[in-house]
């Protein structure tokens, strides 16, 4: 799967560890930075990750901050991007099969590596189940973002 993954400092030793697993479990994975622990901003990070999302050019996304709360405020900000936080496995899928997340935030300031790799594969694991009555919530989110006029 196609997936772009970034963090700002707090994750982003967190982010070397999902890169360097899921390359090897076969993910085709863009890393879009942070490169290294210097002090960065959230936002620029999230954003990098939800405009490839947003256009397409990957299939999900992976962001990452100290909490996930920040990245995942960021990341919805833009079209077509549907972020949640998840800190379990449980949420990871069913936030997918139920509510078409394509973008996972988490914090490396509350999960270890392990557990973050199991949430990452539950996430890439996962695909959206079409079921009617979840379909018809997502098609109200995309609703929500037209009429609030989102861009990116
Ligand atoms: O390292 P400092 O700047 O204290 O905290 C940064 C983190 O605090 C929250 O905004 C985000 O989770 C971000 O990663």
């Amino acid at each position: 799967m196609r997936v772009a993954v970034a963090a700002d400092h707090a994750g982003f030793s967190l982010k070397q560890v999902l890169v360097a697993a899921l390359r090897a479990r076969g993910h085709d994975v863009q890393d879009l930075g942070a490169f290294d622990a210097t002090p960065s901003d959230y936002p620029d990070f999230a954003v990098a990750v939800a405009r490839v999302l947003s256009a397409g050019a990957a299939e999900r996304g992976i962001v990452v901050c100290g909490s996930g709360v920040g990245v995942a405020a960021a990341a919805n900000k833009l079209p077509g991007v549907i972020a949640g936080m998840c800190h379990d496995t449980y949420s990871a899928h069913q936030g997918v099969e139920h509510d078409q997340m394509n973008v996972l935030a988490l914090g490396a300031r509350v999960v270890g590596e392990a557990l973050a790799l199991e949430i990452a594969e539950a996430f890439l694991g996962a695909r959206f189940d079409g079921v009617a009555r979840h379909l018809r919530r997502v098609e109200k989110l995309r609703a929500l973002e037209a009429r609030w006029g989102r861009d990116g």
